[in-house]
């Protein structure tokens, strides 16, 4: 394992689906010269393996006797960031409606996220210039030491707007339909018992719903700065 230079700086940034986590985060990494890891892309995996083995998904005994068999990789570089299961490129099928029906189910069973959180301090602690961390626990419970924590929030309406502004062209979703489904996958990921989707008590709450993605960044990495400026 490397050792993290002395300016390297930890990030976890935690919300909901669609307050555009990965966006600020792959941006945020970029400028400032970090790695990036998504670990929503992680438990889509291990999803994405459990159905294509047959695992029944809403079986947490038969997901958790099965988890720790795929060997999941993610590529931290936020310019071309890359998820791989068994050495297969995953980062197409992992995004599928079927991946994303059943990822709450599988990301809920305890011992799935207990192989994921070691898989994520183990890539953190690898990152010699620091990290920005983004996902759903990694301020209360992956990272509770990191540097910086953010948690974004925007309304559902336009978490819902912003979903289905990126199928233009593709076949339109229902307005309606893509907000209910936010808030159920929502209500599943927060009302789990283990490591739920939670904001830590340190953790500066950023609502995104009026800001444009750039003014998001500009607020994100402005705080970075601030935090390693104080020495962290
Ligand atoms: N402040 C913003 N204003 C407008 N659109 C935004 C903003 N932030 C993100 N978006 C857009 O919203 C969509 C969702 O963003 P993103 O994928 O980053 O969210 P997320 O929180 O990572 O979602 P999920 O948890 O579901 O993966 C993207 O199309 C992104 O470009
Ligand atoms: N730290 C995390 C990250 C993600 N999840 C689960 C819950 C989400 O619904 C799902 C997919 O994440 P997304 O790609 O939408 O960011 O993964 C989690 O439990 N913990």
């Amino acid at each position: 394992m490397e050792t993290a230079a002395p300016s390297a700086v930890i990030v976890a940034i935690d919300g909901p689906s669609g307050t555009g986590k990965s966006s600020t985060s792959k941006a945020v990494a970029a400028q400032l010269g970090l790695r990036y890891l998504d670990t929503g892309a992680q438990y889509r995996a291990i999803t994405w393996w459990m159905i294509t083995n047959g695992v029944d998904t809403d079986d947490p005994h038969a997901v958790a006797v099965a988890a720790g068999k795929p060997v999941i990789e993610s590529g931290t570089d936020p310019s071309a960031p890359t998820i791989t299961v068994d050495g297969l490129d995953a980062s197409g099928p992992i995004r599928t409606q079927e991946v994303t029906s059943k990822v709450s189910a599988v990301s809920a069973v305890p011992e799935v996220r207990t192989l994921i959180t070691e898989l994520q301090r183990r890539i953190a602690a690898g990152a010699r210039d620091g990290i920005v961390v983004e996902g759903r626990d990694i301020g209360t419970t992956v990272l509770p030491d990191a540097d910086l924590k953010i948690f974004l929030t925007a309304s559902a309406e336009a978490r819902a707007a912003r979903r289905n502004g990126e199928l233009a062209g593709k076949e339109a979703a229902d307005l309606a339909a893509t907000k209910e489904a936010l808030i159920k996958r929502d209500a599943a990921d927060s009302g789990r018992k283990t490591s739920p989707l939670a904001k830590a008590d340190d953790a500066v709450e950023v609502d995104t719903t009026a800001l444009t993605l750039d003014q998001v960044i500009a607020h994100v990495v402005a705080l970075v700065e601030e935090k390693r400026t104080a020495g962290k």
